[in-house]
């Protein structure tokens, strides 16, 4: 639900609890920069003993000050932080910016953070941090907090970035960074460890901000994940990027999982999923963040991928041409009616081709202009790089150049700018990049948001799966089998046996050839312990195997036990299957499968459910996808029968989640158009924790 922070972000009274007489107090410098900062509200400072601080009349308790507070900024000690929550309770304050730190971010802190979030629940007080920075709303003047604003300190300029981070020095070195850089800024928070408030509310109220044009994130993990869809794709509605950096990738090392799928959905792999299904375009480099934000506080993102390079560098627009198509975009040849306007301003030793080559000589910003608008009308192009390295470039030229396009425009690095000029790069309209490679990542990250916006609404969810599965159902093959085929996914024919006898009948009724394969409680990988034996074509090789298996049977002292089932045709083997993520729940994973599934690594993943149209595009994700095609005379693969398994199997995860952990149906064998999928084999691992 949203949270209305009004209070919080414009609040008309504040009080400042641990200012004092000391100079060096934090909370005398986060009450100095509220007042260097010409807050025009009221302002109390708190303190047990003082009648006055920084020439303002102080307040032995927020109890004590004058009624009607909005905000309260805490930096006392951390065990006095609880008590100064009760008495914002008490005097009916909303909200309070906790900069103290010492809480859930340290060992032993835990205890104090949960009682703290226990005082503020009782006491209807709305909380950021503790450990926070503060927040800047620098488009109504409010900066609580330090670091943010402080005196003496260049301010950031008044502009349409907003700025959420979990990282208060994080937060900060992006701050600083737009402020040298020019770039304006609407907000800036530091959430801190988030007991209460978080990056997606504050992602969300960013939306609604009419001053905010782009919002850049850093987090390392996500709280309130169940929002960050819904308020990734208001922000898509709103027109609005969400640009974010996660940090944290190597957590996944730290889940115990059992299953190929459990090992092959990395928590951060999950994240991705997360972010895209919210819209939101994640970067992986500070770098990237601020040629991202920079390009799209021009507003205009690039309706698709084409681009068109304008350049007066041979060299230099091949370059770019290479890394920007190996980055998936396109670089088309200008059609020939294009190149017969694009001949007038191009001498003749140029190219009119894409890149568009004007050469080195006697070509001036007048001529770039007009290719830059002749390419820009032409509707053939989503987006323009332009390189001009020789032309003495002003100010002016810059202003010229971007008129001439309403096309999305990046000027690339032999265009650097003098040095009079850098200062004011920020307010230009043609943000530039210094690589071939930056140009190539902005431009794609920016379709991708594009793409993002474009993309139609999910769709109906998948039809419901009953939620009948026990923790019991992974205990057996039989079990496990018997669950997937109430949900609609029945496996192969496949017969338990106990026997050589039974085993050789099994193989009788099923039809030879079979496979046999042990069946052992809690034995995931079968084929790790010797105990998979395929192709078995008549009743002697059938009991040689099974001898083979009860040998591994015994070493491993369990029941002498096997599935019979009948070798699938040959198609292409690929795993679907689920896993429980800690923050996000049910996810679906479907990649190319077998015994290599988790060598080869070449996964899709959504947070679960989904359905067919999305488990379709999923499988067009794979590095695989071409073999579904009918690669080296091959027959197509029947795609979209493996859709329908990878949309049913999410809706299971999600019906089956407080039971089953994790899911596998490896491999899945694709079949030729019309036939259909089979799944040989499954397994279950059943939840154990009390997530
Ligand atoms: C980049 C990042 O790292 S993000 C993290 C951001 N946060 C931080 O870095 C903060 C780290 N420091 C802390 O957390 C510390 O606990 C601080 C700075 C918040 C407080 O430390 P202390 O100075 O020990 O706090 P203390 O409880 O003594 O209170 C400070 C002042 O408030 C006064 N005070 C104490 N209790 C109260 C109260 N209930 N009401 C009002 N004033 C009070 C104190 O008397 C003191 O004033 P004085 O200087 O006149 O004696």
């Amino acid at each position: 639900m949203t949270i209305d922070l009004d209070r919080l972000l414009r609040p008309r009274s504040i009080a400042v609890v641990g200012a004092s007489q000391n100079p060096t107090a934090l909370g005398t410098n986060a009450l100095a920069t509220l007042m260097s900062y010409d807050y025009t509200g009221d302002l109390y400072p708190i303190h047990p003993t003082h009648a006055e601080v920084k020439g303002l009349r102080a307040y032995p308790s927020v109890r004590d000050a004058p009624a009607g507070i909005d905000l309260v900024v805490v930096a006392v000690a951390a065990p006095r932080v609880a008590g100064v929550i009760e008495d914002c309770g008490a005097a009916g304050v909303p909200f309070a910016v906790v900069l103290t730190s010492g809480f859930g971010e340290v060992s032993g802190g835990a205890a104090l953070q949960a009682d703290l979030v226990e005082v503020a629940r009782r006491s209807g007080v709305r909380l950021v941090g503790p450990n926070s920075l503060g927040f800047l709303n620098q488009s109504d003047g409010v900066a609580a907090g330090f670091g943010v604003g402080m005196p003496g300190r260049s301010r950031p300029q008044t502009g349409g970035l907003a700025i959420v981070s979990q990282s208060g020095g994080m937060g900060l070195s992006i701050l600083n960074r737009a402020t040298l850089s020019g770039l304006g800024v609407s907000s800036f928070v530091s959430t801190g460890n988030e007991a209460d408030l978080t990056l997606v509310d504050f992602v969300e109220d960013a939306i609604d901000d009419p001053n905010t044009k782009v919002i850049v994130a850093y987090a390392e993990t996500i709280r309130g994940a169940d929002r960050l869809v819904e308020v990734g794709r208001r922000a898509a509605r709103a027109g609005k990027p969400v640009i974010i950096a996660k940090i944290g990738a190597t957590e996944a090392g730290g889940r115990a999982v059992q299953s190929h799928t459990g090992s092959m959905a990395g928590a951060d792999l999950v994240f991705d999923a997360a972010f895209r299904a919210a819209g939101m375009v994640r970067v992986h480099d500070i770098e990237d963040m601020f040629d991202l934000a920079t390009f799209l506080l021009r507003g205009r993102v690039p309706a698709g991928n084409r681009v068109a390079v304008v350049t007066q560098s041979g060299g230099g627009g091949a370059w770019l041409a290479d890394t920007i198509e190996r980055a998936g975009m396109v670089l088309a040849p200008a059609s020939e009616e294009l190149r017969a306007q694009l001949k007038a301003f191009v001498p003749d030793f140029g190219s009119v081709l894409n890149p568009v080559d004007l050469t080195a000589s006697g070509i001036s910003v007048e001529a770039f202009a007009s290719v830059v608008k002749t390419l820009s009308d032409s509707g053939e192009y989503d987006a323009i790089v332009v390189l001009m390295p020789l032309l003495d470039v002003s100010e002016e030229s810059i202003a010229s150049i971007a008129a001439a396009t309403t096309l999305p425009i990046l000027g690339f690095s032999h265009w650097l700018p003098t040095p009079a000029l850098r200062p004011r790069l920020g307010a230009l309209e043609v943000p530039y990049v210094t690589s071939p490679a930056r140009a190539a990542r902005v431009l794609a990250a920016a379709a991708r948001v594009g793409e993002a916006w474009r993309a139609p609404e999910p769709g109906p969810r998948p039809e419901p799966v009953p939620a009948t599965a026990t923790p019991a159902a992974a205990a057996s093959d039989a079990a496990t089998f018997e669950l997937l085929a109430s949900a609609g996914l029945p496996l192969a024919p496949w017969r338990q046996v106990t026997s050589s006898a039974e085993a050789v009948t099994a193989a009788q009724d099923l039809g030879f050839p079979v496979a046999l394969k042990l069946s052992a409680d809690g034995l995931i990988h079968k084929s790790d312990v010797g105990g998979v034996h395929l192709g078995l074509s008549d009743t002697d090789a059938v009991g040689a195997a099974w001898e083979a298996v009860a040998a591994v049977a015994d070493g491993m002292g369990v029941p002498h036990r096997a599935i019979v089932q009948p070798m699938a045709p040959s198609g292409v083997e690929v795993i679907v299957g689920c896993t429980l993520d800690l923050i996000f729940g049910p996810v679906v994973m479907v990649g190319a499968g077998g015994i290599y599934a988790e060598v080869v690594r070449d996964v899709a993943l959504r947070l679960a459910p989904i359905n067919e149209t999305e488990a379709l595009a999923m499988v067009r994700e794979l590095n695989i996808a071409p073999l579904f095609a009918g690669a080296r005379g091959k027959p197509a693969a029947d795609v979209e029968a493996l859709a329908t398994v990878v949309s049913r199997l999410s809706a299971a995860a999600v019906a089956w989640q407080d039971s089953i952990a994790e899911i596998d149906l490896n491999p899945v064998i694709v079949l030729p158009h019309g036939q259909g999928v089979r799944l040989v084999d499954a397994a279950l691992v059943a939840r154990v924790d009390n997530r």
